[in-house]
């Protein structure tokens, strides 16, 4: 029997090869893989494509990242009983063990930097609660042991790791265009001009294919956009700009046809060729897409049946008596037979066929006697390999100091700096203004004749601002030019539109408190009341409605925007100088009751009031995003 896995330590030249390759480099000792003569016909573009991006940005120094996981074992606990009773423990408050099920089976691998592998399985084998686990994102305790460079996983390590979900997480609203240069603007690194971020996302589209679309909105379940395939190459597209170190990708190739799929495999093999280590799922993989893969991780029910090289693969089942019904099998379809506990049934040697016969107790025994076969053959040899050592241009060994410490932490968390990245993601925060400012920014800077015509034609551009301004802008300017006039205050323009203003900010500022306490307590209907409350204390304290609090709660004027608000209000409507008359005589304005309680003086200070809620608000929104992103 051939061992599952010859070890080629490819990975230090890999790493150094990684600052200047991006795909389409071959690691030294990596199998050579066939390429479709139609994307070899494609490959000049690609090499273009790639020398180009090799000379903006992908040469973003790679970490790499050898990703070991050996007896992942993973369980849930279900809500239901599997004696069919109601498990609630109001209606019967019994002390029975919550039913549990084991999702995975002690799961082994070892996946290096310039590797991409592959797993395979049924559906419900396991592959995305592996893959989910391995990003470190599986709730619960994963038992087994799950090292990235020898080390648990950090949050230094999730910066590195891209991660592609099955079902896509895109803004719906956006364009393929827009969602990438969002993306390249907010990730891409400092050193690169706008120019080239979008000249990266332009590169990017068309080497994803995406050219046909680029201005079509992404869309989602209501609204309908781009097709599904497009969406989930929209969705790498992200996670390459990202250019993590680690890549895993949950299902990208299904729903596409075959040449896509294809592309796209040979784009995420070409990805790990550059130093990145890519782990994907994948459902049903033609023979030329098998090819491609280094690796592959095959389940059944949760409990891995080969864990090794791909082109051992067929060496391997046939050395434990699984031979192919036929010469020219596509290895994953045979795979995938076993996994089902099909196997070709090799008894017969005139008349080879597989059994198609659904024979529960011949499934579960072939399952059993491939489970076995791991057991014995191929996992001693994983183990082994886990208890040796690899350090692989891993990070420095401690001593490392305070400033390249930070200095690493902001080029690989975003690349751009804190502050580009925290404006940014601040814009994001900002309803109104949203990815549009973003967008138009980096476009402007690219391009600008380009963006024009984008946004001239994309007639979509103008009906999504035209949908987003009624409620943040159009409304409230509607509703203020409404109530002034018609409440006979004051009439100057200049009033006016001070006025307006203070209102419009009055209406930013409540939004980053809804954004906030959303973001703090990520349940809508608790955060919905909370706001709503916390709106109407603030209302209250703010002087319009009560102008004598009772001094235990007095304080709260002072952190209510309305506050600030209605005295810049009242202030732009009154000057010093104003008199009123009061019986016989003429009083001053700021001497009424009401007005002198508010204390007008320095209007500036309420200016700076609003404008610290204003940034506060959102801050303390971002945070409490960050927090809920680290857990
Ligand atoms: N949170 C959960 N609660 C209950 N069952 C779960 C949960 N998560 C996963 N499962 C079950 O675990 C099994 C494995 O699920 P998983 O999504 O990993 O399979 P998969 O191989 O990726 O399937 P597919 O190829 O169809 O996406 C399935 O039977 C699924 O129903």
């Amino acid at each position: 029997m051939m061992p599952p896995e010859q070890e080629t330590n490819t990975t230090t030249s890999l790493a150094n090869r990684s600052e200047n390759a991006w795909v389409h480099a071959e690691p030294s000792g990596s199998t050579t893989t066939d390429v479709s003569p139609r994307l070899e016909a494609q490959m000049p573009d690609q090499q273009q494509a790639n020398s180009a991006c090799r000379s903006s940005i992908l040469h973003r120094s790679l970490r790499p990242v050898t990703l070991k996981f050996e007896d992942v074992t993973y369980g849930i606990n279900l809500r239901i009983s599997t004696t069919g009773k109601d498990s609630s423990p109001c209606l019967s408050p019994t002390h029975e063990p919550k039913p549990t099920r084991t999702l995975l089976h002690g799961v082994s691998g070892v996946v290096r930097p310039g590797e991409l592998l592959a797993m395979l399985g049924p559906s419900g084998s396991g592959k995305t609660t592996l893959l989910t686990a391995l990003a470190g994102r599986l709730p619960g305790k994963v038992s087994g042991t799950i090292t990235y460079n020898g080390k648990a996983f950090s949050s230094s390590m999730k910066r590195k790791t891209g991660f592609v979900t099955q079902d896509d997480v895109l803004y719906p609203h956006l364009t393929v265009l827009e969602t990438l240069t969002y993306a390249a603007l907010l990730r891409l690194p400092k050193e690169l001009s706008k120019q080239d971020k979008i000249e990266q996302t332009e590169m990017l589209i068309r080497e994803l294919g995406l050219a046909r679309c680029r201005n079509g909105v992404v869309g989602g379940t209501i609204l309908r956009g781009i097709s599904g395939g497009e969406r989930k190459r929209v969705s790498i597209g992200q996670e390459m700009l990202v250019n993590p170190s680690l890549l895993l990708l949950d299902e990208p190739t299904s729903g596409l046809d075959s040449t896509t799929a294809q592309r796209i495999v040979v784009t995420l093999r070409g990805l790990s060729r550059g130093g990145r280590t890519v782990i994907t799922t994948i459902h049903q993989p033609s023979s030329r897409l098998y090819r491609m893969f280094d690796k592959v991780v095959v389940l059944s029910d949760g409990c891995p049946i080969y864990s090794g090289k791909a082109d051992q693969v067929m060496d391997y089942f046939g050395s434990i008596g699984y031979m192919p019904a036929f010469n020219f099998v596509n290895p994953a379809d045979f795979l995938l037979d076993l996994a089902n506990g099909i196997a070709p049934d090799v008894r017969q040697d005139d008349q080879i066929e597989f059994q198609g016969r659904l024979d529960h107790d011949d499934q579960n025994s072939t399952k059993q006697s491939l489970i076995t076969s791991y057991k014995k053959n191929l996992y001693p040899a994983l183990k082994q390999r886990f208890t040796q050592v690899v350090r692989i241009n891993g990070p420095p060994a401690g001593g490392s100091n305070l400033k390249s410490c930070l200095s690493q932490f902001c080029q690989a968390y975003c690349g751009g700096g804190w502050a580009s990245l925290f404006l940014l993601h601040l814009l994001g925060l900002f309803p109104p203004i949203q990815c549009h400012i973003c967008v138009s920014f980096g476009a402007s800077n690219a391009n600008k004749r380009t963006f024009l015509r984008d946004v001239r034609l994309s007639s979509y551009y103008f009906a999504r601002m035209a949908g987003d301004l009624p409620m943040e802008l159009v409304l409230p300017t509607v509703f203020v030019t409404v109530t002034y006039w018609m409440g006979g205050l004051k009439p100057s323009l200049v009033t006016f539109v001070l006025t307006l203003l203070i209102i419009l900010f009055n209406v930013l500022v409540s939004q980053g408190l809804g954004l906030a306490l959303g973001a703090i307590l990520m349940e809508v209907k608790q955060a919905t009341t909370l706001a709503s409350v916390t709106m109407l204390v603030f209302l209250l304290a703010g002087g319009y409605y009560i102008q004598h609090i009772p001094c235990f709660i007095a304080w709260l004027k002072y952190i209510s925007f309305s506050h600030f608000c209605y005295k810049l209000l009242v202030g732009v409507q009154y000057s010093v100088n104003e008199v009123y008359e009061c019986g016989l005589v003429k009083c001053k304005v700021m001497d009424f009751p009401a007005i002198k309680y508010l204390g007008l003086d320095n209007k500036w200070w309420d200016v700076a009031a609003l404008a610290v809620m204003l940034v506060g608000y959102r801050v303390l929104a971002y945070l409490a995003l960050k927090m809920v992103q680290r857990h």
